[in-house]
């Protein structure tokens, strides 16, 4: 089968085609339409006996909102032809979409229907950059390929599992009520995904297992996992809580924003928001936001590039403690995306804060570690560490093409 991966951002589209094959054998039992609430089905399991191996074409769209290209409705017309033309006119067979945003309502994927387009755009306030966008997209695919089946991925879905103890903010019950402020954590593909690739290294049954996902990227979040599922996790309301990130400054005291109105009342709340979104985290220490050039930098010996790794994995580290705490003991810390999969000094500073809870590094596997899944810690080590090698796109692939086969069965 072949399925288009699509991954809309606000002023982009990421997108890869894939072949997936899928074996004639029974899935779990998988709600496709209306999941229970904090009922989650790991990916292994629901996208069992489904294989994605070849990325047949993948690119990026880029500037969307511009002169250039109007909207993401306009760049689904450009990708149509792009594929036409990268594909010699082979057909699609199904698309499967990143949506960041699945608020309360989703947590497993979903076949798209009207009704499911219409729960995202009314997601929107929750997601103002990512969720229009994804609809935006959605739309355009049915309007181009009326008869593709498509199917929604949601980063949040992951996180529906959390106990309430870790998604409730200690504000007024009416803000969390009437308009939906609470904890609801992203990136869950990627830990739902290299959690199922851990278990499977570790020979320990998804149930059975109690660890921390540090997902470094340019967006960049930890999870606590218990009994294999999200329990606690860094992103909040939105993904600007937590760890600190390229450009986003991840968790500060709230005071901090509203004495930046103080100072200047005529600040608009999108302002406020670039200013914690865009112009944060490295970049607002630093200057510079790609972890590459602040780990160049630092090693030449500028101060502020130096100071901002040191404030990155002090961050991360305190979350690692604090998790190893809410799984009641952690038997595995996995690094992964960008930084995590690419970046041995960052992987070792990080480790070197914790000493306490007696994680030991071995610097050559460190330094190079080898292939999906690899140890990085020595045997004495008291939590394994892992790197494992994150596929957001495989995964949306698996469980499109999961999600359409059942269709086609019934
Ligand atoms: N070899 C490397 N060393 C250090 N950082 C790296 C390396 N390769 C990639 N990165 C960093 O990974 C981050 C991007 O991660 P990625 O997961 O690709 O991001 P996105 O969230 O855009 O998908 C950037 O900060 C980049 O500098
Ligand atoms: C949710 C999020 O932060 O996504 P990204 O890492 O793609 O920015
Ligand atoms: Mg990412």
């Amino acid at each position: 089968m072949l399925v288009l991966v699509v991954n809309c951002g606000s002023s982009s589209i990421k997108y890869q085609v894939r072949e997936v094959t899928t074996a004639d054998e029974q899935a779990d039992p998988y709600t496709s339409s209306m999941p229970a609430i904090n009922e989650n089905v790991p990916l292994e399991r629901a996208t069992k006996g489904v294989e994605s191996d070849e990325v047949i074409t993948k690119g990026l769209i880029q500037n969307i909102g511009t002169s250039e290209i109007k909207d993401h409705t306009q760049a689904l017309e450009i990708l149509a032809e792009r594929l036409d033309e990268e594909l010699g006119g082979r057909p699609i067979d199904a698309a499967g979409h990143r949506v960041v945003h699945g608020g309360e309502r989703f947590s497993a994927p979903v076949l798209v229907n009207n009704e499911i387009i219409r729960a995202i755009e009314r997601l929107a306030p929750l997601a103002p950059l990512h969720n229009p966008a994804s609809a935006q997209g959605l739309r355009a695919i049915q309007k181009t390929w009326p008869d593709m089946p498509q199917v929604c991925v949601f980063d949040t879905a992951f996180h529906r599992t959390m106990p309430e103890k870790a998604w409730r903010y200690a504000i007024p019950e009416e803000m969390y009520v009437m308009h939906g402020m609470r904890r609801y954590g992203f990136h869950g593909t990627s830990h739902d995904y290299v959690t199922g690739k851990a278990c499977e290294f570790l020979g320990i049954s998804r149930d059975e297992f109690n660890g921390i996902v540090a997902h470094l990227g340019n967006g960049a979040s930890a999870t606590a996992i218990r009994d294999g599922k999200s329990f606690d996790t860094s992103m909040g309301y939105t993904p600007l809580a937590g760890l600190i990130m390229g450009t986003r400054s991840g968790d500060l005291d709230p005071s901090v924003v509203t004495a930046m109105l103080d100072r200047n009342p005529k600040m608009t709340a999108k302002e406020l928001d670039a200013i914690l979104n865009k112009e944060s985290g490295l970049q607002g220490i630093c200057g510079d936001s790609d972890m590459r050039a602040v780990e160049q930098r630092a090693q030449k010996g500028d101060d502020k590039a130096q100071l901002a790794l040191d404030m990155a994995a002090y961050r991360l580290a305190k979350y690692i403690g604090g998790y190893h705490v809410a799984v009641g003991g952690a038997q595995a810390l996995i690094f992964t995306a960008g930084i995590g999969e690419n970046s041995p000094e960052f992987r070792e500073q990080v480790c070197n804060e914790l000493g306490a809870l007696g994680i030991k590094l071995d610097p050559e596997l460190n330094a190079s570690p080898e292939g999906e899944v690899a140890r990085i810690s020595t045997p004495e080590s008291a939590i394994e560490v892992l790197v494992i090698a994150t596929d957001e796109e495989r995964a949306i692939a698996d469980a499109t093409a999961s999600l359409v086969r059942e269709r086609v069965k019934k």
